[in-house]
């Protein structure tokens, strides 16, 4: 424990720090913690919704403080993890374009998001990785996406339904919160896409899944602090009931399957997948479980708060809303929308994109060096963690501009290569062999509901809505987007 716990975070800093790397000197067993507290608690709030979209200074104000202090590439401690920032264009392409399987999934994660996901696909390495990769990425390619296109109408199609009886028992101006709106089209899509014709209890799942997320995030940077979660404290022990009754409902669709007729969904590649591995009963079991799990957490919040983030910018800014309503009724003609036409819409496209630069909800892209590699000058040795801060990649005014903070589409006119000047820094889903699986389906899911929203209703920001982003697993707004809503 010792070792684990001093000797070895000590060995790791003495060799970044002879390659002349600095960072802010950590405490025993926290690290830096106590000091990113102090920063986050500093950090001064701008409610309006004129406020700037700097959310890397919002969210992560300690690493902008010592990016100043120490540079572009520095060294800090959370617990007794050492973490590597690089924010340096050079090395930034390095680590992003690096295909060794040695450049893995940061141990940490799996030790505090062990509960929530197992040792499912988000953080697994290694054969273990691959195999599950192997296994899902058939399931969401273009031409599978495509097939679902109709449940991601069925999905939609409830939320319009709720607006408009809203809107009409509101007198034809309603004032929304359009949040769990969109993580219900989220998760009714992703318990369809994993579920299929059981997703009725998919979606009980997902909502305990929910709320297991819930209870994980309470705990925060907290877990940073070595053993915390094993102790039996309130919020583990609700974990843990809640990880037991997630098992035990998937086990019985798992169980009920067997008798039915064969689906074609991703629950049904995973007992196939499992089946073909030769595995016990019980690792199938966990196969099946755990990648259920990471697909959810994976698929459903980022969705939905991509979405919501979206609307919220249309709001704001009624010219983008005009302009991409305008393309969408275009190109649609009164005909049901298709994925060529969703293909087409270039504009919507370029909004989506834009909101996905600011408001990209995996804030940090991170990885474990799990041998010593070398990146241009840097050798980063093996157990050292690269954070790649997506956020400040994202809106760096040398490589966006001096309008690296407003909203403004255009700038992929030309697509991604011609809105920067290093097109490998824009990563909302971020990069490399562990790039997102769901990119196909996150895209579709976000261009059809924003056309259909946009054909059927307008919005602009409702006197509510505060201006908030916060951390939580993903960026997103503390108390919700307000929106007032009028039928077309
Ligand atoms: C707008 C929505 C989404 C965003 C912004 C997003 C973003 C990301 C990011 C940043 C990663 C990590 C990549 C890395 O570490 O380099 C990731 C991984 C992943 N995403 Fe998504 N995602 C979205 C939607 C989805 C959906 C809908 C699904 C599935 C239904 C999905 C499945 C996955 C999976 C399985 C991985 C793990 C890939 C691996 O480790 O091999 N994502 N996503």
């Amino acid at each position: 424990l010792f070792h684990e716990l001093v000797v070895k975070p000590m060995k790791l800093r003495a060799r970044l720090s002879e390659q002349g790397i600095k960072g802010p000197p950590p405490t025993m067993l926290f690290g830096n913690i106590r000091e990113i507290k102090k920063a986050q608690s500093a950090v001064v709030r701008d409610p309006s919704p004129s406020s700037t979209h700097n959310c890397a200074a919002l969210l992560f104000p300690f690493l902008q403080k010592w990016r100043k202090q120490y540079s572009e590439v520095f060294m800090f401690s959370l617990g007794n993890t050492q973490i590597l920032f690089v924010n340096q264009p050079d090395a930034v392409k390095e680590i992003t374009t690096c295909t060794s399987l040695a450049l893995g999934k940061p141990s940490y994660q799996q030790k505090e998001f062990g509960t929530l996901l197992g040792q499912g696909i988000l953080t697994s390495n290694g054969a273990l990785w691959a195999h599950q990769r192997k296994i899902l990425a058939p399931e969401l390619y273009m031409d599978k996406v495509k097939g679902m296109i109709d449940h991601i109408f069925e999905s939609t199609f409830t939320v319009l339904k709720s607006w408009k009886t809203q809107i009409e028992a509101e007198g034809g101006l309603a004032d929304i919160k359009i949040d769990e709106y969109m993580r219900s089209f989220s998760g009714d899509v992703i318990s369809r896409a994993c579920f299929g014709s059981s997703y009725c209890k998919g979606e009980e799942i997902f909502l305990k899944l929910r709320a297991l997320q819930e209870t994980m995030s309470k705990k925060s940077l907290s877990t940073g602090v070595p053993g915390m979660r094993y102790l039996p404290t309130k919020s583990n022990r609700e974990a843990w009931a809640l990880e037991k009754e997630i098992r035990d409902l998937i086990l019985q669709v798992v169980k009920e399957r067997k008798m039915a007729a064969y689906e074609e969904d991703l629950l049904q590649m995973l007992v196939e997948g499992a089946k073909n591995s030769y595995l016990s009963q019980e690792a199938t079991e966990l196969f099946v479980v755990d990648n259920c799990k990471n697909i959810y957490l994976a698929g459903y919040e980022t969705t939905a708060v991509s979405a919501t983030w979206c609307l919220m910018l249309l709001a704001a800014n009624q010219e983008w809303q005009h302009i991409v309503r305008k393309e969408v009724l275009e190109i649609s003609r009164g005909r049901t929308l298709d994925a060529d036409m969703l293909r087409k819409m270039k504009q919507l496209t370029m909004v989506i994109q834009e909101s996905l630069r600011l408001y990209p909800p995996v804030a940090v892209v991170s990885r474990e060096a799990l041998e010593d590699m070398k990146f241009g000058e840097i050798l980063v040795p093996k157990g050292v963690n690269i954070w790649l801060l997506v956020l400040a990649l994202h809106t760096d005014p040398e490589i966006w501009g001096k309008e690296a903070y407003t909203f403004d589409p255009n700038r992929f006119a030309k697509g991604i290569a011609g809105a920067c000047k290093l097109p490998q820094v824009y990563m909302p889903f971020g990069v490399g062999p562990r790039m997102c699986l769901g990119q196909n389906l996150a895209l579709v899911e976000l261009k059809l509901v924003i056309a259909l929203l946009l054909s059927n209703f307008s919005f602009s920001l409702s006197p509510n809505y505060t201006h908030s982003p916060v951390l939580r697993l993903v960026i997103e707004p503390e108390n919700g987007v307000h929106l007032l809503v009028k039928k077309l």
